[in-house]
């Protein structure tokens, strides 16, 4: 809970008319959010065609559109958002930064337009609560006015050595907040890290292996290396940031299109770690987020058999059993019901991996 706002105020509208916050903010399967330019035509006509193949749609206003297309993009925005219907894919926006020329206008041409089609506004380059703040509060006092009957929800990129120091506050700042995503690229100037990559590892960042001495006494040259996650420690942060605070965490993009196997890795360290999804920045890395961010069915297999093991006989889910030589507990139960529950939430969007998921058997023992 923020200091800002007392407790009993917490959950109230900021603007008289606008839609009650939510208490709970629903877990809608997002394993890519898929970014795209309004303003460039040869992208804006593919967003049709990729409704339905992908949990998010992204229209990108921030960085990456041209300063001189700021304006063609947000109408671009309204016109395929009006001209759309997502189906179950969700539509989230990327508004510009809130010191910009351009932000005050993205909100208030988006809300009224196209706010009933709008899930999510991603605010880059969030500092502290304050930032989140200025932003609920405008949304409350623009959706009374369009009449909306459901909120808006925020979410946050990390992407400033501020922003991370005050993580958990912009997670707890308001009701709205539904999750953050790492920004490596503006994170990495911000903190004067000397990597010129958006996301992804360097080799130069590795630990070696000790010098080893051969039985005649002579050190060997032949020591291996091994690569380090450089965002590891940033991203262990927002996890626990957004799960203290029942919101989502999300790895960010990988720049290197060219290179799917890397972006794999990277996205599945985020998945394991607790990430739900990443963004995707060409329609090939879709499919990948896809993959990384559904549980294999080997792990469901497992999972419902741990469930099983322990409510056989109408247990109730405590103490302990062996199962495969290894012991399982309530507290494995829940990494197992973790994986459950995700599975089911997927399988409701999804209908190949819903026919996977049916299919598995699970034996006893
Ligand atoms: C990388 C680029 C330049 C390669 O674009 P390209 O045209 O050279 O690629 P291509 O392989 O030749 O494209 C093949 C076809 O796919 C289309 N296409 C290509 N991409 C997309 C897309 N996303 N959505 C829909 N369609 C797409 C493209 O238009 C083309 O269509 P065509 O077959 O009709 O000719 C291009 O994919 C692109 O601009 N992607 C989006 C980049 C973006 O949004 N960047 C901002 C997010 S990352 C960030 O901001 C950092 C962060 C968090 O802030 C921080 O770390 O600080
Ligand atoms: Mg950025």
């Amino acid at each position: 809970m923020p200091s800002s706002r007392s407790p009993k105020d917490f959950f109230r509208p900021l603007a008289v008319g606008a839609p009650q916050p939510l208490r709970e903010i629903p877990a809608r399967p997002s394993r890519a959010i898929h970014f795209f330019d309004p303003s460039n035509e040869k992208m804006a006509a593919k967003v049709p065609q990729l409704v339905g193949t992908v949990d998010v749609l992204l229209g990108n206003l921030e960085d990456a559109v041209k300063a001189d297309n700021k304006v063609a993009a947000r109408e671009g925005l309204v016109r395929i958002a009006s001209g759309t219907d997502f189906g179950p894919t969700q539509l989230w926006t990327r508004i510009n930064a809130l010191d910009s020329p351009w932000v005050l206008d993205d909100l208030t041409t988006l809300v009224p337009a196209i706010g009933d089609k709008l899930d999510v506004v991603m605010v880059p380059k969030v500092q502290g609560a304050e930032d989140i703040a200025y932003v609920d509060r405008l949304l409350a006092q623009l959706e009374a006015r369009a009449g909306l009957d459901r909120p808006i929800l925020v979410h946050a990129i990390l992407e400033t050595a501020r922003g991370v120091a005050n993580v958990e506050e912009i997670c707890g700042a308001s009701p709205r907040m539904q999750g953050l995503s790492l920004g490596p690229a503006d994170l990495a100037a911000d903190r004067r890290m000397k990597t010129t990559r958006v996301g992804g590892g360097h080799p130069g960042y590795l630990v070696r292996e000790d010098p080893r001495r051969t039985s005649d006494g002579v050190e060997s040259n032949d020591r291996a290396t091994y690569q380090q996650d450089l965002w590891h420690y940033t991203i262990a942060r927002m996890v626990d940031a957004c799960a203290m605070h029942g919101i989502s965490p999300y790895y960010g993009p990988f720049g290197d299109i060219g290179d799917p196997v890397a972006c794999e890795d990277q996205f599945r360290n985020a998945f394991l770690l607790g990430c739900v999804g990443a963004w995707s920045l060409h329609p090939t890395q879709i499919p990948i987020a896809h993959r990384v961010f559904s549980p294999s069915v080997e792990d469901i297999r497992h999972a419902r058999r741990v469930v099983a093991a322990l409510q056989r006989d109408g247990g109730d889910g405590t103490g302990a059993v062996m199962l495969d030589g290894k012991m399982e507990d309530d507290a494995s139960l829940k990494q197992c019901l973790v994986l459950v529950e995700l599975a089911e939430q997927l399988s409701a969007v999804d209908p190949e991996l819903k026919e996977k998921y049916a299919a598995i058997e699970v034996s006893d023992g």
